[in-house]
């Protein structure tokens, strides 16, 4: 159809090891028959919990029990089961810019949801303070979208305002840490966390494949015995074949063989990608060059607006997104710039000339 990509909403699975998948199904067809034809554990199968316990403990430095794991059908259903168990309405913050489906989900619950700033170290820490919130959503390993890293400095300031009152909780959203290129991983949040006040999220989403749905969150001890009591009835929303396959296919080793493939085919095309740019554009494009994720920041200078830009894409069947999309309600708009999000992972390294000739002369 001629349409090139640039979306950050995409994943190349043109290296996913599909053989590998199948095999790795045929053994939970053989080895799960008995789980496969009854209602299993809500959590999920209590094996690939602790494999996940496993692999977060080593690449993340999470430490929680396999019992503390909730394996869902996407970050949104475990949000929102989540947020379900909480009584007297919680006041619920977010970053801003920020991830805005996470924003519409807890709008459409009847939250008060605020939307804080950043600043150079992620969520500001004033704003976070005269929020009053309960719970604090934030993406310390790699901002979405901004890419920024938090800081450790910025971590521990959050850790203590968590503990300073009762009933305040950080949501640490990890959804993009496998992908790091130079740098080496700074540990999550919830590794640094020594009073259960953090919640984690993770997702396969990126890793593997986005329509797997396979998602998982870690619950504190307490927030757990709230969960289960509420949820006491709520069966499993996750694919159980999916399940078991995923669990051998991470123990088989295709897992941590495919991620570290996957880091290398991307870091390549990220490279290339902000040579080009920076070729083409020169001192006409700033690129915050975090290494990591499966998208950067770029900011163009032009003198058109964010709409002009957005319609003139589409008409060159370039599927790209701006920073609009992010914004929750501080629609700040720099003078003489725009914001753009360049996502790489289904980009072919061939057509990066070309789609970056494609975005000079929708952007002059
Ligand atoms: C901040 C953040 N947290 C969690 C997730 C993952 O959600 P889950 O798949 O439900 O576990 C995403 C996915 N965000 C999605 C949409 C971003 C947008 O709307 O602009 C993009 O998701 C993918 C990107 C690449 C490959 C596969 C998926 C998230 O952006």
């Amino acid at each position: 159809d001629g349409w090139i990509s640039l979306s950050h909403m995409t994943s190349d699975i043109s290296m996913f090891p599909f053989k590998e998948w199948l095999k790795c199904q045929q053994k939970a067809i053989t080895n799960h028959k008995e789980e496969l034809s009854e209602i299993i554990h809500p959590q999920g199968p209590l094996l690939l919990r602790n494999t996940i316990s496993r692999i977060i403990a080593l690449s993340r430095g999470v430490m929680c029990e396999p019992e503390q794991i909730v394996i869902g059908a996407g970050t949104q259903l475990l949000i929102k089961q989540l947020m379900e168990v909480q009584k007297n309405k919680p006041i619920i913050a977010m970053e801003d810019p920020g991830y805005s489906r996470f924003y519409t989900l807890l709008k459409n619950m009847d939250f008060d949801v605020r939307s804080l700033k950043l600043d150079g170290k992620g969520i500001n820490m004033k704003e976070v303070e005269s929020s009053k919130a309960n719970f604090l959503f934030v993406t310390p390993s790699h901002q979405f979208p901004t890419g920024k890293i938090m800081p450790i400095s910025r971590r521990i300031q959050l850790l203590n305002w968590s503990t300073q009152t009762s009933n305040r909780y950080i949501v640490e959203d990890d959804y993009d840490s496998e992908f790091k290129y130079e740098t080496d991983n700074i540990p999550s949040l919830q590794s640094l966390d020594r009073n259960q006040r953090v919640i984690y999220t993770g997702t396969f989403s990126k890793t593997m494949l986005p329509g797997l749905r396979v998602s998982y969150m870690v619950l504190p001890p307490d927030m757990l015995r709230k969960y289960r009591q509420h949820h006491a009835d709520l069966m499993q929303n996750s694919n159980s074949l999916a399940l078991f396959t995923l669990y051998y296919f991470i123990e088989s080793g295709e897992y941590a063989k495919h991620i570290r493939r996957m880091n290398h085919h991307y870091e390549m095309k990220r490279k290339e990608l902000i040579k080009q740019l920076e070729l083409r554009f020169e001192d006409n494009v700033k690129i915050e060059d975090v290494p990591a994720g499966l998208h950067f920041l770029a900011q163009f200078k032009t003198y058109k607006d964010y709409e002009t830009i957005e319609e003139r894409a589409k008409k060159e069947k370039l599927e790209i997104y701006s920073m609009r999309r992010f914004m929750l309600t501080n629609k700040y708009k720099e003078e003489g710039v725009i914001d753009l999000i360049i996502g790489f992972a289904t980009i072919k390294r061939e057509q990066i000339p070309d789609t970056v000739e494609k975005l000079h002369c929708i952007i002059n």
